[in-house]
């Protein structure tokens, strides 16, 4: 892909940088698409996040929560846990965002081969590579601006230009994919609405170009017209990364799905396929 120049157009770039220019290069990527575990077309080499074997068992405690869970999400496609409420769903994607530890297993990158085989040793899942959101983020945004609650956790060190351009054009790529470009970056986060707040968290994690995205209960809270407005929003970020969602809303997020799975009480998972259209799933 040839190399182009991105900045200055960008009101965000100015924010944060001044007036200048930086120059990105652009790799190309695979087009993977895989739906009920089938690659419809396989172009090159790769990669798929895997859990192995995993079972979890909080400290103190004498039950696992997860049992052995299996699973592989290639990249680029959309994965959906879905199962009744305690059956140990956000636990899973607490082990996958690194925010607590398997007590037992591994969760890693396995990269493959057109052959479809293991062609280098897998390589563990840093946490940093993971964004993760939470069920009802927006209660957890605590600057008074847009733009402050993006860069929130942002290093307030001393960076050198480079440091800050690439910071720069993250966050104008995140707020680029999540639609919010038309929002002022002075607006206060509170006074968005639903839908609106759920895009700035996805920006929050996105500034981080993560290879994983879990979300927890992604449409929870929101009205009709914004779910169907974070449906449509996910389905436009399927087509630049990885995505594993747990929610109950499975009719509105068939249509993403490439890969499902069902959690079973006391954290079994088994993959199971949704209806291909009309059918029913019951959790
Ligand atoms: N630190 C902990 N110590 C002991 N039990 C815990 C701990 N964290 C969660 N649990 C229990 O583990 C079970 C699984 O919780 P988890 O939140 O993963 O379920 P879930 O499938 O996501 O549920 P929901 O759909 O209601 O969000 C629940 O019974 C919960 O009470």
């Amino acid at each position: 892909m040839p190399v182009g120049t991105l900045f200055p157009p960008l009101p965000l770039a100015s924010k944060m940088l001044g007036p200048c220019s930086i120059t990105v290069s652009v790799k190309s990527s695979s087009s993977l698409r895989f739906r009920n575990s089938q690659a419809s077309i396989v172009s090159c080499d790769y990669s798929c996040f895997e859990v192995r074997d995993v079972s979890y068992r909080p400290p103190g405690t004498q039950h696992n929560l997860l049992n052995g869970v299996n699973l592989s999400l290639p990249e680029k496609s959309f994965g959906l846990v879905f199962g009744r409420s305690g059956s140990g769903k956000t636990t899973l994607l607490q082990l996958l965002a690194g925010l607590n530890k398997p007590t037992s297993g591994s969760i890693y990158l396995q990269r493959y081969g057109i052959d479809g085989q293991p062609n280098q040793c897998p390589e563990l899942l840093p946490p940093e590579r993971v964004g993760i959101v939470f069920q009802f983020p927006e209660r957890y945004f605590l600057a008074d601006t847009v733009f402050d609650e993006v860069t929130f956790g942002w290093p307030r060190q001393k960076g050198g230009l480079a440091l800050k351009e690439q910071l720069a054009l993250r966050l104008q790529t995140a707020i680029n994919w999540v639609g919010l470009s038309g929002i002022s970056l002075d607006e206060n986060p509170h006074s968005l609405s639903g839908g609106y707040k759920r895009r700035l968290a996805l920006a929050i994690q996105l500034v981080q170009i993560p290879d994983l995205l879990v979300l927890d209960e992604p449409l929870a809270g929101l009205d009709w017209k914004a779910r169907v407005d974070v449906v449509k929003l996910l389905k436009h970020l399927k087509d630049k990364l990885t995505i594993l969602v747990v929610s109950h809303d499975l009719n509105e997020l068939s249509s993403l799905v490439d890969r499902s799975w069902r959690m079973e009480m006391g954290g079994v998972l088994k993959e199971e396929p949704l209806p291909v259209s009309g059918g029913t799933l019951t959790l």
